[in-house]
């Protein structure tokens, strides 16, 4: 059982790599002049510094670097003088370090350009961060961070920023922020958003996103989606749904999918019921709970009653046995099931044999989440004895433990590390967050917009991954559940806010939420 094999289009947010194509192939391809779309870019620049300074008294502070983003910087400069302002331009390299269209746009600038000196900022109504764009490597060096720094603390001080392309020192592609970063009020980009502006936590840098049509025609993205292997990131909005199996007239209740969630221990009863909860409202027709047996009659009594609940061999710690395995196994192979393995598991050697015997034992689709990746700790590899899709759903920290890393480094090198357990474990990552990324191991990467806080709450984790359970359930290929599912809990995170207010938003209302995402605006979806 597939879905709809075309996959869903959502908006592209392209690495810095494939903006310099794209800028490349209109100029060179399509004859468009460069300074054209520089004229563009700095045009919007400008009317974006212009509606910050409305009202506000005191100059237009303009810091340019050495390429492009500083060219366009000139070009804002010169329209905002026109516009009647008073616009102060200071450069953080020599002015004959300029080329090409950046110091064409130089030179059109009819007025003195200063060095950067750290006084600019003093009387400034509004600054625009010129500094370093697309083209930028590594953490910002010499005269170009020292006036990042200062930026930011004229920030921090209330002076609008507005950041052109990418805040500086933001990195555009992975979102990572290397030294220190400008923090805008407003960034103006161009043609496209790059990753990095949606991944923290570089995200966090940008403020409001403006993205400008600078005239570069779509089919030169289509034309370089046809030569690259891997397309670029997608943002994740309604389209993901296309393609989502529906139930029909002569369907049952396995074919809408049978989510089977393995998880509890003494304590942790609840995970496993929200997971279920989850599963059911994004459209399973069938959940069983498979849970230690001395915990069974709680769980029943917890549990939706639309499930069903499976006892298995208890350890002697209360939770799941090793050898639960078996009769599980069984089971899912009866039912042609999806696991949900994590849960409430709980930790322990009992749990690791398990999480183990399972993944190597179970051929449908596996999802394992919270202590299940807990019991792969430094050993990823060990999801590729399972055979069929696989998704794991980590935090940060789930993440550093399951790649054996440091917790810090993973925050700050976000897409970097759920590459790499994507790799190591060939299953689709989802690393949570505002910025939640789905990475395949394939390169495919989706993103969240994020903006739920409500799901900031226990319980929304085990609402996900049976969120994404169901989706695989009926028989989405992993990266499509994963991302399809990630959608519908953020959509979900949100409706339970608007219905509640965001601190009232318990993980229950998140899973109810479920079945009204999915449906608004497919009435027959
Ligand atoms: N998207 C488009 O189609 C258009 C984009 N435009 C603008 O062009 C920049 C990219 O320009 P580019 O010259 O390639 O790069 P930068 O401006 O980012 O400058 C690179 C320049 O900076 C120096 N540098 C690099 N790294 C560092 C560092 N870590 N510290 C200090 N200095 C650094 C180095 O000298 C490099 O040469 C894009 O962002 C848009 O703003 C076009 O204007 C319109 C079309
Ligand atoms: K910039």
């Amino acid at each position: 059982m597939s879905d709809a094999p075309a996959p869903p289009t959502l908006e592209p947010l392209p690495d810095a790599a494939r903006m310099r194509a794209t800028d490349a192939w209109a100029i060179e391809r399509l004859g468009i002049e460069g300074y054209a779309l520089m004229r563009t870019a700095g045009g919007a620049l400008a009317d974006a510094a212009l509606r910050l300074a409305a009202g506000r008294r005191g100059r237009v502070l303009v810091v340019c670097g050495a390429g492009n983003n500083g060219g366009d910087g000139y070009v804002a400069a010169t329209r905002l003088r026109r516009a009647g302002l008073a616009v102060d331009v200071r450069t953080t390299v020599a002015p004959e370090r300029l080329a090409g269209d950046a110091a064409r746009a130089r030179a059109d600038w009819p007025g003195p350009v200063a060095p950067w000196t750290g006084d600019a900022v003093d009387g400034a109504a509004v600054i625009v961060d010129a500094i370093l764009g697309t083209g930028a490597r590594g953490a910002p060096r010499d005269v170009a961070a020292d006036a990042i720094g200062t930026l930011r603390a004229a920030a921090r001080r209330g002076v609008p920023v507005v950041a052109c392309d990418v805040p500086s020192g933001v990195d555009a592609t992975t979102g990572e922020v290397p030294g220190d970063a400008v923090r805008a009020t407003v960034t103006v980009t161009f043609h496209r958003a790059t990753s990095g502006l949606w991944i923290a936590p570089g995200k966090d840098h940008v403020g409001r996103l403006e993205v400008v049509d600078i005239g570069i025609p779509a089919r030169v993205d289509a034309a370089l989606d046809a030569e690259d292997g891997t397309p670029p990131a997608g943002l994740l909005g309604p389209a993901v749904l296309d393609g989502l199996a529906r139930r029909d007239r002569a369907g049952t209740k396995f074919r809408s999918g049978h989510v089977v969630v393995c998880g509890g221990a003494p304590g942790m009863t609840g995970a496993p019921c929200l997971s279920a909860r989850g599963a059911m409202r994004a459209g399973a027709g069938y959940a069983t709970l498979a849970v230690a047996g001395a915990l069974e009659p709680v769980v029943a009594a917890r549990a939706p009653m639309e499930t069903l609940t499976l006892a298995l061999p208890t350890a002697p710690d209360g939770g799941l046995a090793a050898d639960a395995a078996e009769p599980l196994l069984e089971r899912l192979g009866q039912r042609a099931g999806t696991l949900v393995v994590g849960p409430g598991l709980g930790r322990g050697p009992e749990r690791d044999a398990l999480v183990r015997r399972l993944a190597a034992g179970h051929d449908g689709p596996l999802l394992v989440d919270a202590d299940g990746l807990a019991a792969l700790a430094g050993d990823p590899e060990a999801v590729r004895a399972h055979g069929g899709p696989a998704v794991l759903t980590p935090h940060a920290g789930e993440l550093a433990r399951l790649l054996d890393a440091d917790g810090a480094a993973v925050g700050a090198h976000r897409l970097a590390h759920a590459r790499e357990a994507a790799r190591r474990s060939d299953a689709v990552v989802v690393l949570k967050g505002d910025d939640t990324l789905v990475v395949a191991p394939d390169g495919r990467v989706a993103i969240s917009p994020g903006d739920a806080p409500g799901l900031a709450t226990a319980g929304t984790g085990d609402v996900l991954s049976g969120a994404i359970g169901a989706l695989l359930a009926r028989g989405a290929d992993p990266f499509h559940a994963a991302a399809a599912g990630v959608w519908l809990h953020l959509l979900a995170g949100r409706r339970a806010a608007a219905a509640r207010g965001v601190d009232g938003v318990v993980a229950g209302d998140v899973a109810e939420e479920l079945a009204a995402a999915r449906h608004a605006g497919r009435p027959r979806g």
